[in-house]
């Protein structure tokens, strides 16, 4: 079911592994396929009853939210064309990893309905976790239409402050890659021990699925969890001293981390400027 006060039409710019995520969550939570318009440069078909469009309508269903789900590279090329759309709507989501609202609002000056968003894929099964930031010129009593749309997609947090963006970034919309990536380190891991191939992905899976779920049905840390498995004298210390020898771990997360973040700045120069 979706909320009461889920916007009334979306126009999505651009539709891809991010976009895809976001609407197959919508569709398959009841929105109607004919509140939604797409346009993407190939006109390849987003599912069924999904208007896709080649280039920018004039005109916009009254009540529309814009979303900016193409590369962060493109604003400045798709600004022109979609900024008379952008002026029509009651809001326009970007979630174009980088891009500041300065940036965004270069592109349509005087439009002050931005919202930057960024959420992670597993929003496709209502898992997803989402950073929202407005500043002072959004309309306090859009917010909860914001929050509408997140809704069906998981768990939102809005900032208070945009230079967290990129961080927030880096650990929660980048985030499912690292996690995705340490699945197969360890599945990998097993197998290159003995264990078969099939085998360790499954048990590598389940494991990361059953700890994962545990944490968070928990009353206590990850930390303090990991303690627990850790028997005195036994296998699972000998182990966890290997990770945090020299905060082996921690410290190959925190160069991830700032990598991803500050990668960020970059996207913001490329989208003021390269097209
Ligand atoms: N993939 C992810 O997990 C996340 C991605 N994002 C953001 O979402 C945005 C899209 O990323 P992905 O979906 O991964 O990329 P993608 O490459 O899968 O999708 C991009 C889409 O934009 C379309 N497109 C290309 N040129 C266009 C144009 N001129 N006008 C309209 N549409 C155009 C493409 O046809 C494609 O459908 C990026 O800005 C990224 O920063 C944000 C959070 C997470
Ligand atoms: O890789 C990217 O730039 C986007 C932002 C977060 C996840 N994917």
């Amino acid at each position: 079911m979706l909320p009461g006060d889920f916007p009334r039409h979306l126009f999505m710019v651009g539709c891809g592994n991010m976009g895809g995520a976001m609407l197959s969550r919508w569709l398959s939570q009841g929105l109607d396929a004919d509140r939604v318009t797409v346009l993407r440069p190939s006109g390849a078909s987003v599912g069924p009853g999904v208007m896709v469009v080649t280039e920018a309508p004039t005109e916009l269903p009254a009540g529309s939210i814009v979303i900016l789900a193409m590369k962060p590279q493109q604003w400045s090329t798709v600004a022109p064309a979609v900024g008379p759309l952008v002026r029509q709507s009651v809001a326009t989501l970007s979630l174009l990893a980088g891009v500041p609202l300065a940036v965004l609002q270069d592109g349509v000056p005087g439009f002050g309905g931005f919202v930057r968003a960024m959420p992670n894929t597993p929003v496709a099964i209502g898992q997803g976790v989402t950073a929202l930031y407005a500043d002072s010129d959004f309309p306090a009593d859009q917010r909860s239409g914001i929050d509408a749309l997140i809704a069906p997609l998981g768990s939102a947090e809005w900032l208070a402050d945009e230079d967290q963006f990129n961080l927030f970034t880096a650990l929660g919309g980048c985030g499912p890659a690292y996690v995705f990536r340490f699945i197969d380190a360890l599945a990998r891991a097993a197998e290159s021990l003995g264990m078969d191939e099939t085998q360790a992905r499954r048990v590598a899976l389940a494991t990361v699925r059953g700890a994962s779920s545990l944490a968070a049905a928990s009353d206590e840390t990850p930390g303090a969890l990991a303690d627990r498995v850790a028997s005195p004298g036994g296998m699972t210390r000998e182990g966890l001293d290997v990770l945090d020898a020299d905060s082996a771990l921690a410290g190959l997360l925190t160069d991830t981390l700032r990598a991803a973040r500050d990668r960020g700045e970059e996207l913001a120069r490329l989208a003021a400027n390269a097209g």
